[in-house]
């Protein structure tokens, strides 16, 4: 037996031309756990609508955040790779879940490698249908068909680890260490809220009112994505000693004209520029490496946004990237894996 390790993205284009930005969303957006409607209207909406007017401008967003060495979530991803190789002795590959960078080739390199054992790592911190279910269901499609001889082991979404809020409250200490700021949001990619009650095991649990997520022990946490995100703030603002009202969480990046998670990180960005807050700091947390959604629709968007309505300093807090700490987060999930040894959480 030897193991290996898949550290799993949610990828990017091949370039930020029209073309590569229309093939990578094609496939993105048919995911039918993202675009989670009948296959004919998934045709319709993505392929007839979208498809047609959304790739130009993305792309001409894509540009604006491009690096020379490729897509910033690739590269960030890559890097981060490499240190958490650094870290555990079992080989360790990267793919992502759309675009060039497929889930096939990573388990194809691990089984080049002689791996028969592999611990897939989503690189979300909170569950989502279309964020680790996605990835899960992706690789029991390819082990089935292609690797029926591998033994897969899951990697939960993290967002209560203790390692894991310790590295996100000391990230976002470490930037406002000497700064001066009134609020702190904690902006995470919003989902339609359908999509909270699909995965709401419950059946009707979750209200979307802002107190069932609170709700102390309820099974439908596990897979309730509005959960994770109001702990995840919830955590760090203990962590921090963050007072009351100092603090929030929104979502951004809504598509389309079903109401997705509120409340929104543009809106609200406005509104508290406009009440007269002037110092604001933003951290991002549903995102692993810094992408298009952190660069330029917070720190380019949001800032300008702020900017508008009379904001004054806009901070933006890096993700976790490939810091030293969080690629230990990462190699503790596998040192569990290889002893059985259960995480400690928050
Ligand atoms: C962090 C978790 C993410 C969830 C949940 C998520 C859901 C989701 N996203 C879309 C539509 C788009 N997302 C886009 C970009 C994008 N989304 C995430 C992450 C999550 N998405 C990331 C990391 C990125 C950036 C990728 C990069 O290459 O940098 C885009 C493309 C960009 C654009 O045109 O604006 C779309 C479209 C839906 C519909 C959805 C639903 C659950
Ligand atoms: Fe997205
Ligand atoms: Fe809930």
């Amino acid at each position: 037996m030897k193991r290996g390790i898949l550290l799993v993205n949610l990828g990017s284009p091949d370039s930020p031309n029209p073309k590569d930005v229309k093939r990578y969303l094609g496939e993105f957006l048919m995911d039918e756990r993202v675009i989670d409607v009948p296959l004919w209207a998934r045709n319709l909406l993505v392929k007839g609508i979208i498809l047609n007017t959304r790739p130009k401008a993305s792309a001409k967003a894509y540009k604006k955040i491009w690096w020379d060495e490729g897509s910033p979530l690739i590269v960030l991803s890559e890097r981060l790779q490499e240190k958490v190789q650094e870290l555990v002795d079992y080989p360790v590959a990267l793919a992502m879940r759309y675009g060039s960078m497929a889930i096939k080739n990573g388990l194809q390199e691990l089984v080049d490698k002689g791996c028969t054992e592999i611990k897939t790592i989503p690189l979300y911190p909170q569950f989502a249908m279309a964020t680790t279910e996605t990835i899960d269901v992706k690789v029991d499609e390819l082990v089935a068909e292609y690797f029926p001889q591998l033994k897969i082991t899951r990697t939960p979404a993290f967002y209560h680890r203790e390692d894991y809020i310790n590295v996100l409250s000391k990230s976002i200490a470490e930037k406002l260490d000497g700064l001066d700021y009134e609020h702190i949001l904690f902006s995470y990619h919003g989902v339609p809220e359908r999509h909270i009650r699909k995965s709401d095991i419950t059946n009707g649990n979750c209200k979307m009112n802002g107190k069932c997520c609170f709700k102390k022990g309820s099974p439908q946490h596990e897979f309730c994505y509005r959960h994770q995100c109001e702990i995840t703030t919830v955590n760090v603002a203990k962590k921090l000693g963050l007072k009351n009202g100092t603090y929030s969480t929104t979502f951004q990046s809504r598509l389309g004209f079903d109401p997705w998670l509120k409340p929104y990180t543009d809106r609200t960005i406005e509104r508290m520029g406009k009440a007269g807050t002037k110092k604001m700091a933003i951290v991002t947390p549903a995102f692993v490496s810094d992408c298009l959604e952190t660069l330029e629709e917070i720190a380019m968007e949001g800032e300008e946004i702020f900017h508008e309505v009379g904001g004054e300093e806009f901070t933006v807090i890096p993700c976790l990237n490939d810091r030293e700490d969080f690629a230990q987060v990462l190699a503790n999930m596998v040192e569990e894996w290889a002893t059985t040894k259960k995480p400690l959480t928050v």
